[in-house]
């Protein structure tokens, strides 16, 4: 899609969102202030090293789990305050997503095109199965088992499933991870398909391959967003709610004190490092 052109209401927003796990050695910050929206009719990709959060957010934002604290509407469900009950409707009838483990998704003792057939009736109006397993490069697979797939097939059998009768939302966590670059390919023309029909997608991916194609990119770094870059914009360094910004690491290099002077210069802001006292 062409990211200068009209779009919707969000499908997902978020303020202030925080996930923080517990277990017996601590807690962990994964996720610390996150605020974003989420348009229809837009490739969205969440990229960031590996333990930045990305698959906490996609999670999040798949209303598979809930939030430690802040505000998380998806599809104008509040996911803190919903039943379960109403959240697996949510999930099931509007939200396509395709989880790190890829073959988690699949139904293992079903062939590929009745699990397309069933996941697309909770959908719906049943969707085209067969057109899903061929927008992924799956169309000679139809009357596999999962088990008699390859691990790249499952995760395409996985994108596949999330595409299927039209969710509102399609959520999927590096959905080409385990592909070849023609299969990869393939894999995001589906996704930026869907999207251009006006569903809103979000991915994560470390690779630059897919980033690139993407309609807007957002950075995380220690569970924060700290960039964003939207069509043709420049990238734009993200200020949360509280006034925190990111400094990109070579610009953190330049203070080793981790001490900062901000000036306003007419319609500049200004950084500098403190001067030495003697
Ligand atoms: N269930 C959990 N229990 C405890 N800690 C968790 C849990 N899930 C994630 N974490 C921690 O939260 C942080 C963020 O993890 P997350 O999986 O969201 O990162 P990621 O960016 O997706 O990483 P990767 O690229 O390696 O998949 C990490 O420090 C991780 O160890």
């Amino acid at each position: 899609m062409a990211t200068d052109e009209v779009v919707g209401e969000a499908v997902v927003t978020c303020e202030d969102l925080v996930k923080v796990f517990r277990s017996a050695t601590g807690e962990t910050h994964a996720l610390r202030g996150i605020g974003l929206e989420v348009l229809p009719g837009v490739l969205t990709v969440v990229a960031g090293p590996s333990g930045s959060g990305k698959s906490s957010l996609l999670t999040l934002l798949g209303a598979r789990d809930r939030p430690s604290a802040g505000q998380l509407t998806v599809l104008g469900s509040d996911v803190a305050a919903a039943s379960t009950r109403q959240l697996r409707t949510l999930r099931r009838r509007r939200i396509g997503f395709v989880p790190q483990r890829s073959s988690e998704a699949v139904f293992p003792h079903v062939r590929a095109i009745d699990q397309l057939r069933q996941v697309g009736s909770w959908r719906g109006d049943g969707g085209d199965p067969a057109g899903a397993l061929e927008a992924v490069g799956l169309g000679d697979r139809a009357g596999h088992l999962p088990s008699a797939l390859s691990g790249g097939e499952q995760q395409r059998l996985a994108v596949a499933l999330a595409l299927v009768g039209s969710p509102q939302l399609v959520v999927a966590d590096e959905p080409t991870a385990e592909l070849d670059h023609a299969n990869a390919d393939k894999v995001m023309d589906a996704l930026l398909a869907t999207a251009a029909a006006g569903c809103a997608v979000v991915i994560s991916s470390h690779d630059d391959r897919i980033t690139h194609r993407a309609d807007r990119l957002l950075r995380l770094r220690h569970g924060v967003v700290s960039s964003e870059t939207s069509g043709q914009q420049a990238t734009a360094a993200v200020i949360d709610s509280t006034g925190r910004l990111q400094l990109p690491p070579a610009v953190l290099d330049l203070f080793p004190s981790r001490r900062v002077v901000v000036e306003t210069v007419g319609d500049e802001v200004r950084l500098r490092r403190p001067e030495e006292t003697p």
